[in-house]
């Protein structure tokens, strides 16, 4: 099958967050069961596309009304991520040092879309799949569905994939003028609550939903940020498809990020040089429980109560853990988490910003991984975290509840149920009894590096859903 990925986010090229790493990962597993599997995201202003072999497909013009603007597709030449990838330029609008958080984000990733079918629209041959990611691709369907020069892509299955639904990139409807032409008895297909809101109009007109674990579809129909009703209602047309992992990226074998690589047999020295050389780093002692948190500081993921559940533990633990924060988001938290460097010095520290390669170091280094998310659709740090040999603490929510198994439960892992202070900081409690139990802790890892959580399986159970 030939399948296009539409997607703002692909790792390495650009990653903000889980969906860089998701589309940076499945269509390398769908081209290795021998699909073709391509990857179109927006050109961004980063070293990807100056350091490496393009071709230009496509030089063209596209609208966004009346607004003109010149497009150039370019293709990479060597295959170096095992599947296609084109890169639309779009000078002015895509062409920024951020992926999002624009005051003209809509006008950058609507062009972005146009572009990207008026490409497509003048291929000799139609691809099997169109499968969008997020709202930043969400208007996709509803075009081919419904907009007169795209008449000739109606026939192509489009699927969207919600990797959370908190995002939908709504906006007014003063700037409908800026999608092609169409019936206008068919703009209720845009609408939600008021507004033209590209996930929504993408769940209503894609001809399959996923969500990217089983629980959060079932979660979605009563926690989706006002979009309940409609994903009940398209329930019928929906599947909830568990991410996978790269395992090829996220291997502490062959990992050069690390300071020492380790396999099952050799997981305790190699996570001990690992915490040590991390430690050094961040003024930590590495006799101690390493506990971290890595991701976006913002309200889904618990990030708020940080600062009072670090307070708490490392008040109440007499200095017996050591804490470790990678992160952005919101400027009150950072500023919280900032602060608290000042309070336990030796025992907490916290690097505010983006770091992929400290973000490796940590999974390797560290003995235990928060996750108190208030919604996680999948998360894949705690995939990362068991293949790393680093115990899950998590909420037992979306995929979360999908993935981690308690150890109260025979299990691997420590599950809370609430994103509270009290939960979390119970569960952190438990984790450090555990702790103090060398061979469980052995036992615990020798079992979570082994797990399969390779894309491999998400990757056909894909290929199943487009033909369906
Ligand atoms: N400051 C930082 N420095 C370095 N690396 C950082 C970082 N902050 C985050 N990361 C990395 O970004 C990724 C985060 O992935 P998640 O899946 O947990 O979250 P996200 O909410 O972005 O994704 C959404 O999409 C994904 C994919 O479907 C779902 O798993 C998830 O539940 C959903 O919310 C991980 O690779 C993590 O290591």
């Amino acid at each position: 099958m030939e399948i296009i990925h539409l997607s703002a986010e692909c790792y390495p090229i650009a990653k903000v967050g889980g969906l860089g790493d998701v589309v940076g990962a499945l269509p390398k597993y769908q081209t290795k069961l021998g699909h073709y599997a391509k990857v179109v995201m927006p050109a961004y202003n980063n070293s990807f596309l100056l350091q490496n072999e393009f071709e230009v497909v496509y030089d063209g013009w596209g609208n966004l009304g009346t607004r003109h603007f010149p497009v150039r597709i370019f293709r990479e030449k060597t295959n170096k991520l095992g599947f296609d990838l084109y890169l639309v330029h779009i000078a002015g609008l895509t062409d920024r040092d951020k992926v999002y958080g624009y005051e003209d984000d809509v006008e950058r990733f609507l062009a972005y879309q146009i572009a990207t079918l008026d490409w497509i629209n003048q291929w000799e041959h139609r691809p099997d799949v169109i499968h969008c990611h997020d709202h930043h691709t969400g208007l996709v369907p509803f075009m081919t569905g419904n907009c007169e020069k795209y008449k000739d892509l109606r026939n192509i299955p489009t699927i969207l994939t919600i990797h959370n639904a908190q995002y939908q990139g709504q906006f007014g409807w003063d700037k409908l003028h800026y999608l092609p032409a169409f019936d206008l008895w068919r703009s209720g297909l845009l609408e939600w609550k008021k507004d033209i809101n590209p996930l929504a109009s993408a769940i209503k007109c894609a001809w399959r939903v996923t969500t990217v674990s089983p629980s959060y579809l079932e979660e979605i129909s009563y926690n989706a940020n006002g979009l309940e009703s409609l994903l009940a209602s398209e329930r019928g047309k929906s599947a909830g498809i568990l991410n996978g992992i790269d395992n090829e990226v996220w291997d502490p074998q062959k990992d050069p990020m690390l300071t020492k690589n380790y396999a099952i047999r050799t997981v305790e020295s190699g996570k001990k040089a690992n915490k040590v050389a991390l430690c050094d780093v961040f003024n930590l002692d590495p006799a101690k429980p390493l506990f971290t948190f890595i991701g976006r500081l913002v309200g889904e993921k618990g990030a708020d109560l940080l600062p009072a559940i670090f307070h708490n533990s490392l008040a109440h633990s007499y200095g017996n853990i050591n804490i470790l924060v990678l992160g952005s988001g919101e400027p009150d938290v950072e500023e919280k988490l900032v602060e608290l460097k000042e309070w336990f010095p030796g025992n907490y520290n916290a690097y505010i910003g983006y770091n992929e390669t400290l973000s490796h170091q940590i999974y390797a280094g560290a003995d235990f991984l928060l996750m108190p998310s208030r919604v996680e659709p999948c998360g894949l740090n705690q995939l990362y975290a068991l293949r790393y040999g680093t115990i899950p603490i998590v909420r037992r929510i979306g995929g979360l509840k999908d993935t981690v198994v308690d150890i109260g439960d025979g299990g691997f892992g420590i599950c809370h149920d609430q994103t509270s202070v009290e939960d979390v900081g119970q569960a952190i409690g438990r984790a450090y009894d555990l702790y103090q139990n060398k061979k469980q802790v052995k036992e615990i890892l020798k079992f979570t590096m082994q797990l399969d959580h390779s894309w491999d399986k998400a990757a056909q159970q894909y290929i199943d859903l487009y033909q369906m």
